[in-house]
């Protein structure tokens, strides 16, 4: 029963995901969903900034902290340690859910294009999601959701976790789940004030927790190999030549 209901915790987390992922297409790209980065009625200036950053910062610290191998120690004496990512996905999710329902939209424009930059500009902004989403299975996508363990905790197996890859984008750059938020989310024919915060703090939060948090983790958790990996490949622009030697 209770391997049944930690499938159940599992899926219903995975499809959680699912549904912020794909609602953050249409709500940062202004299309599709109802409530976009950018609709809504405008309230004061300064009260909508500190509403958004009060967000943002929401998500950086449920992300900063959940991520850490210390936290997810502590957490498993706890819970099972199959549910662990799950539960980290589902918060990470639910916190998604209320970004896009509180977000105030501040709607000065920063840029507006038309014509060929603007269809540039899309073409960017779905290959920046398509480059996070397939990604993901660069890495393992269903250990990366928690879904791999809920169903090895289900066949009594050990719990496997994302090995080291350097495949595919691991080849050209370190993180490029990240680069593809990046590309996405400065990707915009119309820039707003409230998108151009959004994308600023993002791109900001991405940048020091992938050099100060994610990879010092990793370095200890990997050691030589991912110092290799480091020197050889460049963090989030493929713009040095991925040299040979590195495993
Ligand atoms: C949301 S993913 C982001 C990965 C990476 N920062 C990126 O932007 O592509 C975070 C997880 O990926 C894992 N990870 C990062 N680089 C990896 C790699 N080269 N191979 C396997 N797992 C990796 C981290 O340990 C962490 O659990």
């Amino acid at each position: 029963m209770k391997k049944v209901l930690v499938i159940l915790y599992g899926i219903i987390a995975y499809v959680v995901f699912l549904a912020a992922f794909l609602y953050a297409v249409g709500f940062v790209g202004n299309m599709f969903v109802p409530k976009t980065i950018d609709s809504g009625e405008e309230i004061p200036i300064l009260t909508a900034l500190l509403i958004n950053v009060a967000l943002l910062s929401l998500f950086a610290l449920q992300h900063s902290v959940m991520a850490r191998p210390a936290f997810k120690k502590w957490f498993t004496q706890y819970i099972n340690p199959a549910i662990e990512r799950s539960t980290y996905v589902l918060l990470t999710s639910l916190l998604l859910l209320l970004i896009y329902w509180k977000w105030q939209p501040m709607a000065t424009i920063v840029w507006e294009t038309e014509n060929a930059a603007a269809v540039v500009l899309t073409i960017l902004f779905f290959s920046g999601w398509a480059i996070v989403f397939l990604s993901t299975f660069m890495i393992s996508h269903f250990e990366l959701f928690g879904l791999t363990q809920i169903f090895q905790n289900f066949k009594e197996q050990s719990l496997t976790y994302p090995k080291f890859q350097v495949n595919w984008f691991y080849k050209l750059v370190r993180h490029p789940i990240m680069l593809g938020f990046i590309i996405a989310f400065w990707s915009a024919p119309t820039m707003t004030t409230g998108h151009f915060l959004f994308a600023g703090v993002t791109t900001a939060y991405i940048l020091v927790a992938v050099k100060f948090l994610e990879e010092k983790d990793l370095k200890k958790l990997i050691g030589k190999d991912y110092e290799t990996y480091q020197k050889n490949v460049p963090m989030i622009l493929p713009l040095t030549k991925f040299k040979k030697g590195c495993k």
